[in-house]
């Protein structure tokens, strides 16, 4: 089953504009998943689709019927929350078995799911504990189990994860991936960690400050995010921003925090830039004098790579990711290039396309 919204706007109130005009068509089978900060309206639009928080304006359909005056139950889905809403008194089984008793299913069907839910999140010896009894992930799994058993075509999924450990959250991100797959479910999953959204998602919505900023799959929005809001909000560490302008010397040179030339084909915009470079992207060695455009602040050595933090003789803090251990010394003096993979900005933020093959690194 799919779901289409059109140009859905929520007001909590007449001061709180939370979304406005958002437009997305999730197919049906798709993983999709929602990101952004803190507040930003993720959790209204999980709700505003699932029936339990009222749309402003907009449409919401769910394959060709308009479900905006639909109460929950009759738009057959299912939801997952992050506090996982189990009934303490209930055992394991009796709260994958609550939604279908309420459905008034016969007995017969009611058990064959629940056996076959529990058995698929590996749940089946534990059937007779309470919640209490569980660990974080067992009881995840519980939330789970309930959303296979409803036998629902559309999971909606609100931060499931993030009461859970890391090296928890890893696998079930793998069991909740497989069981997707397996269903065939097409899930909304809500997170506000890119991580999550990056590992799995088919098609990623990038929502902020009330609009969707980009809809596409994690390799777009890597390596083609619309603007610095997308930018900043994937990759870690995070990709370095630094201002530019043209040179007056020269249209087709851009300054670069002043420490650094890109020469391009094409004549550079006369305007304010900013220029977005992956840590990964650049590169530094050790330098003297005036070969010298940065210095080092401080290294972080993680195994296979090593973070280089440095201050550019303009004032700005980059950091460079290097492959390896990296030897540089605090205070060291270095300099740092780049020439692939920059990408362009314009004062607000918004990318301007310049192609890949326009630059050259003077
Ligand atoms: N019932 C409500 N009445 C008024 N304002 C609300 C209500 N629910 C949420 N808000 C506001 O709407 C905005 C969006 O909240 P929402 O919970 O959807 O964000 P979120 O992206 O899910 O955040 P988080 O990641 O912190 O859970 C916030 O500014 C919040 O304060």
């Amino acid at each position: 089953m799919s779901i289409t919204l059109n140009n859905v706007r929520k007001d909590y109130d007449s001061e709180t504009e939370v979304l406005k005009d958002i437009s997305v068509n999730v197919e049906t089978g798709e993983f999709f998943v929602i990101v952004g900060p803190s507040g930003c309206g993720k959790s209204t639009l999980l709700r505003m689709i699932a029936g339990l928080t009222p749309i402003t304006a907009g449409e919401v359909k769910i394959d060709d019927t308009v479900v905006n005056d639909l109460p929950p139950k009759a738009r057959k889905l299912t939801m997952v929350f992050q506090n996982y809403a189990l009934f303490p008194f209930l055992s394991v089984w009796d709260n994958v078995a609550f939604g279908l008793k309420a459905r008034k299913l016969a007995t017969d069907d009611i058990n064959a799911r629940v056996k076959e839910a529990l058995k698929m999140v590996n749940l089946t010896d534990l059937a007779k504990r309470k919640p209490r009894e569980l660990s974080g992930g067992q009881r995840q799994r519980v939330a789970l189990a309930r959303a296979v058993a409803s036998d629902a075509k559309i999971c909606l999924m609100d931060e499931p994860l993030s009461n859970l450990d890391a090296q928890l959250r890893i696998k079930m991100r793998q069991e909740i991936y497989a069981l997707q797959r397996k269903l065939g479910l097409t899930l909304i999953y809500v997170t506000h960690d890119q991580v999550e959204a990056m590992t799995m998602a088919d098609h990623i919505m990038v929502l902020n400050d009330r609009h969707v900023q980009q809809i596409g799959t994690p390799s777009e929005i890597y390596q083609n995010p619309r603007n610095d809001f997308v930018a900043k909000f994937f990759g870690t560490p995070q990709i370095n921003i630094l201002p530019a302008t043209r040179s007056e010397e020269n249209s087709h040179m851009v300054n670069v925090s002043s420490d650094l030339q890109i020469v391009l084909d094409e004549e550079a915009p006369a305007e304010n830039l900013q220029i977005g470079i992956r840590p990964d992207d650049m590169k530094v060695q050790l330098a003297e004098g005036v070969d010298a455009n940065a210095v080092v602040k401080n290294t972080e050595f993680l195994g296979d790579q090593t973070i280089v933090y440095a201050t550019l003789n303009s004032g700005n803090d980059i950091h460079v990711v290097v492959p390896g251990k990296a030897d540089f010394r605090n205070y060291e003096p270095i300099k740092v290039t780049a020439d692939s993979n920059l990408m362009f900005f314009d004062a607000t933020g918004k990318r301007i396309d310049i192609s890949k093959e326009a630059y050259v690194h003077a």
